[in-house]
């Protein structure tokens, strides 16, 4: 058994800002320089993609440069992109995409070809662009075209499909509006809003975008990713007498769902030394405490949405029932996570029912291990998560494809063996 989780550390860069950084960067006039990029599989994704696609991108001193000339002069790639396992740079690249006056095909890993893109396809084929896939699925050819602007009612709540929209509608012809009925992340938003002041209105849910305004390069800072964080800030609220601190952490208010969900559970948690020379951020504490059970329900989904595997952990420790429901969504990434986590709980002998959106645990059973191999599913965020679940087990348990912790948090081991007292 786990002893407790001490001490500091910083997480590395948040994920969905380093893939954005990189394109905003390289549809604008001028220098981008990024710091703290997150130098993970997907977000390298991203930066080949763009450099097939004729930007030069290098990286000096820990710091990324994005040499920007405008989308006009992105170039058709020679040969089709690779879009590894990221479900973030295939959606957001196809919007990006769909103006350029050339095809390019786009292909993925084993993961990524069973994830949907109709939800995009659909959208951008409203606005002109051409798309050929084999049933919604990688591989997806896409010529571009010129492309008209759309009011469009977000029919699921995806942050991707979102920026899709948003990045498609910068080259239309005329103004875009974009009505979501839950707020999605909004680093899309916020990072045009810096690019490009003139090309963005946010009223509420509702996003206008108006086309044909210059991007003009920027310094990005991106801060500490909230979903690496909430590993460990899970972690320390499960083992007792832990007390740990994650500096610099992004808190947008669109992703620190896991943070209001911790404090319903009675976790202690503190913010300090917010600051924001980016995005948001603080630093967070949290000491480890006796926990309640609690409900997430659809619409807090969005806020929170990486972090469903883990809340399912912190429910197997909290001293009750706890329902996750609305997560419908969580069946179509990396790999099936309802299936996975009620798979591999059920293997550690927490008692979780699997619903069709979600998860009933009842915390106050005792966990027995009943069979030690657990499966990734080549899922990183399930990977990560069963490495946590398996500190607070006395028999040891095989986890198997660790690496493909790699494609968010390459760091995550030695960060975590820090925290090891
Ligand atoms: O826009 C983004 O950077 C992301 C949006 C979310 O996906 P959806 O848009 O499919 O909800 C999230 O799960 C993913 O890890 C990153
Ligand atoms: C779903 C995720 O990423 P993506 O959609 O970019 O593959 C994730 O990081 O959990």
């Amino acid at each position: 058994m786990q002893s407790a989780l001490i001490g500091t550390i910083a997480v590395p860069g948040d994920k969905s800002i380093s893939h954005r950084s990189i394109m905003f960067g390289a549809i604008s006039n001028g220098e981008t320089v990024i710091n703290n990029f997150l130098e993970s599989a997907d977000c390298l994704t991203t930066m080949n993609a763009f450099r097939q696609l004729g930007v030069k991108i290098e990286t000096v001193d820990n710091q990324v440069h994005v040499h920007g000339k405008g989308i006009d002069h992105l170039v058709a790639p020679s040969e089709p992109l690779n879009m590894g396992n990221s479900g973030t740079t295939t959606r957001l690249i196809s919007g990006i995409l769909a103006s350029r006056p050339f095809e390019t095909t786009l292909v993925g890993d084993a993961s990524l070809s069973k994830r949907p893109m109709q939800r995009i396809i659909e959208p951008l084929t409203q606005m002109g662009a051409h798309f050929q896939s084999t049933d919604g699925h990688l591989p997806l050819t896409i010529t571009g075209g010129q492309l008209t602007g759309i009011d469009y009612h977000m029919p699921i709540a995806s942050a991707q499909v979102k920026s899709a929209i948003i990045l498609a509608a910068l080259s239309a012809n005329q103004p875009t509006t974009i009505v979501e009925d839950t707020k999605s992340r909004d680093h899309t938003e916020a990072m045009l809003a810096q690019f490009s002041p003139q090309s963005i209105t946010v009223h509420g849910n509702q996003i206008i975008i108006q086309p044909h305004h210059p991007l003009v390069g920027q310094t990005i800072n991106v801060p500490g990713d909230i979903s690496s964080a909430a590993f460990f800030l899970v972690a320390a609220a499960i083992i007792p007498e832990s007390n740990i601190t994650i500096t610099n952490v992004g808190i947008n208010p669109t992703r620190t769902g896991i943070l209001s969900v911790l404090k319903r559970a009675g976790a202690n948690i503190n913010l300090t030394n917010q600051s924001q020379t980016g995005e948001l951020s603080a630093d967070i504490s949290i000491t480890a405490t006796p926990l309640k059970p609690f409900t997430i329900t659809a619409a807090e989904i969005p806020g929170l949405v990486d972090e469903v595997p883990l809340l399912a952990l912190l429910a197997a420790r909290a001293n009750g029932i706890s329902r996750i429901t609305g997560a419908q969504e969580l069946r179509l990434k990396e790999s099936d996570r309802i299936k996975a986590i009620t798979t591999e709980f059920k293997k550690l002998g927490i008692a979780i029912e699997e619903l069709p959106d979600g998860f009933v645990i009842d915390g106050r059973e005792p966990w027995h291990v009943v069979d030690p191999h657990l499966d990734s599913y080549h899922d990183h965020r399930i990977a990560m998560t069963l490495k946590i679940a398996a500190l607070l087990v006395k028999t040891p348990v095989t986890i198997n494809d660790e690496e493909c912790i790699n494609i968010s948090y390459p760091t995550f081991n030695t960060d975590l063996a820090k925290l090891r007292s």
